[in-house]
């Protein structure tokens, strides 16, 4: 029971997407799957679940949905693909459903749900997820898996192809990213060996944005069937009314600065997501946080899949506050999945798309994605389930690039012309991003400190602690796999947010000296949440205006 109410507070969709003038029931589900949905704290279904429920299940038809991030995409093609197996009698050995998902991450993501949405099921409708090691050599009814690790799968085992001789459901998750992840080629693959493309297989294609990728796969999969086509039109400004957008322009340098004065000072409260755009940026952030006491954990394409998820499950359960991701897809750029290709990096990884993180209290584009549609995508990692959150863009001006080498990276050169693509895209549904008024002069105190900390990370220092970390992790996977399927509970104590500090920590950064401190901040130095740092605006009162809430950096406005 206590497992149970646990699960139905992890989960809540916004409010509006809920579709409260439906239900599960009035979809004649298994008693079973909607015992499990009720647990899961589903009340009513989604829109896109509503809708999708209806086109698969009522009318038999295949699926291609456009919907937000966050707006209950996974239920909506797990819910009809379990209902459907549970009433049709497979054997045993034969796979009924694929599901496929661009990221080792969502793959983990996935399948979780679907034992959740399975949980008083029996064993027979078992799903495995090929991306986890101790399922490689093994089917279930449900099969996840990414496109490459699926045809791995085949290929060294093809006795395992006859299993999937009924496949009855073919699920394509963030289908939009499956081209420019580089699975084309493993598509082709696996459309052409299990017959993916068949009619008798019913197809879900879901996606938070539609485009020219979406179109090909559908005529690769539907194979000229008609589809059932839902673009779900919730008013975009109104769902995401939620999320403050905010942007301040700055210098490479500065990047560094307001990070340590904002979190020195906990001027942010709750749990944050920072986007930085490579791997030595992360850990250079990491270092550089260190050097003032700031803990943060790192998450990027070189750690091992099994420390990639269960860094986003403390990360969930509010065991870090910090946790600096890389976003390596940022550029959209066809990744390569050919053997040999590129180095240690998995290319299977990704912070930004699909991963359900959950009360981020803000998102901060460290450095500014490449692209509107990867910003969109990273916002969409907070003011999830209903909560509100906000974003905050660091914006390299043009004339401030290159002028501090150690601190520059070669994306912010076009930040400028980055963050007008992205106003313009968010104006077109109704949203708006404000410019940050930092009061840049209340933290020139900090600049010498952020100085000292800055130069102790040096290029070194941060090989090394890459280094450290990932030979960390390894060791941790291979040893420690067997101990903690013993003991469970110790894999959750396990904790990535540890010091790395191949560089000397200097103590006396660790402490804010109280001369630092505005004059209001040194007399209430032990409640340091809402420090003046603004110019004093005599006998004038605070407006209380909605936004309060969401903007506790409004006290640095100039
Ligand atoms: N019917 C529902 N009622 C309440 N909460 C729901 C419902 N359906 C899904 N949720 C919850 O809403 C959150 C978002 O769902 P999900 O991750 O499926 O969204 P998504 O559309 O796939 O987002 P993204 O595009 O970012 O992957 C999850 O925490 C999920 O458990």
């Amino acid at each position: 029971m206590a497992k149970d109410k646990k699960l139905a507070l992890a989960t809540a969709a916004s409010d509006v997407y809920v579709d409260e003038s439906a239900s599960f029931e009035a979809f004649n589900l298994d008693s079973r799957l909607l015992q499990a949905i009720k647990t899961l704290g589903f009340n009513n279904p989604t829109l896109i679940q509503t809708k999708t429920m209806e086109f698969s299940l009522e009318h038999q038809k295949d699926v291609l949905a456009k919907a937000s991030t966050g707006s209950g995409k996974t239920a909506a093609y797990c819910i009809p693909i379990i209902q459907r197996l549970l009433v049709q009698s497979l054997d045993d050995e034969s796979v009924g459903a694929v599901v496929l998902v661009p990221t080792g991450e969502l793959a983990y993501q996935v399948k979780t749900f679907m034992d959740r949405l399975t949980m008083y099921c029996d064993k027979t409708l078992k799903s495995v997820n090929l991306c986890d090691t101790k399922y490689v050599n093994q089917t279930g009814k449900i099969v996840i898996s990414t496109p490459s690790k699926l045809k791995f799968q085949l290929e060294s085992q093809p006795e395992f192809v006859s299993r999937y001789q009924d496949v009855q459901f073919l699920a394509i998750d963030e289908a939009d990213l499956m081209i420019s992840y580089g699975y084309e080629d493993d598509l082709d693959s696996l459309i052409k060996s299990l017959q993916l493309s068949s009619p008798k297989i019913q197809k879900f294609l879901m996606s938070a944005t539609l485009n020219d990728e979406i179109d090909n796969l559908k005529v690769k999969v539907c194979n000229g069937k008609e589809a059932a086509i839902i673009k779900l039109n919730i008013d975009e400004s109104k769902d995401k009314s939620q999320l403050v957008q905010y942007y301040i322009k700055t210098s490479e340098f500065e990047k560094f600065l307001l990070t340590y004065v904002i979190y020195k000072l906990g001027l942010i409260k709750g749990k944050t997501l920072i986007f930085v755009n490579d791997i030595d940026r992360g850990y250079k952030l990491k270092l550089f946080l260190e050097q003032y006491g700031i803990k943060s954990c790192v998450l990027n394409s070189e750690l091992p899949l099994v420390s990639r998820v269960n860094i986003v499950e403390q990360f969930n359960k509010g065991v870090y506050q910090l946790l600096i991701a890389t976003d390596e897809n940022n550029s959209f750029k066809k990744r390569s999945h050919s053997e040999g290709s590129d180095d240690k990096k998995d290319k299977e990884y990704g912070a930004s798309r699909g991963v359900d993180f959950q009360n981020v209290a803000c998102v901060l584009n460290f450095d500014l994605p490449t692209s509107s549609r990867s910003y969109i995508h990273r916002i969409g990692r907070t003011a999830r389930a209903g909560k509100s959150g906000m974003s905050l863009s660091f914006v390299v001006l043009k004339e401030q690039f290159g002028k501090h080498k150690a601190s520059s990276f070669p994306t912010c050169e076009k930040d400028e012309k980055t963050l007008g693509k992205i106003v313009k895209s968010q104006a077109n549904i109704g949203l708006e991003l404000t410019p940050f008024k930092f009061d840049m002069g209340q933290i020139e105190g900090f600049r010498y400190r952020c100085e000292d900390g800055f130069r102790a990370v040096t290029k070194h220092a941060v090989r090394q602690a890459r280094f450290k970390e990932i030979t960390q992790e390894l060791i941790n996977n291979d040893k420690l796999k067997r101990y903690f399927e013993e003991n469970p509970q110790d894999l959750k104590s396990l904790k990535h947010d540890f010091e790395i500090h191949p560089t000397m920590v200097q103590d006396h950064l660790k402490r804010v000296p109280e001369y630092l401190l505005p004059a209001g901040a040194r007399v209430e130095k032990k409640n340091l949440g809402f420090i003046s740092f603004t110019k004093e605006k005599k006998g004038k009162k605070k407006n209380g205006t909605s936004k309060k809430k969401t903007d506790p950096l409004k006290k640095f406005r100039k």
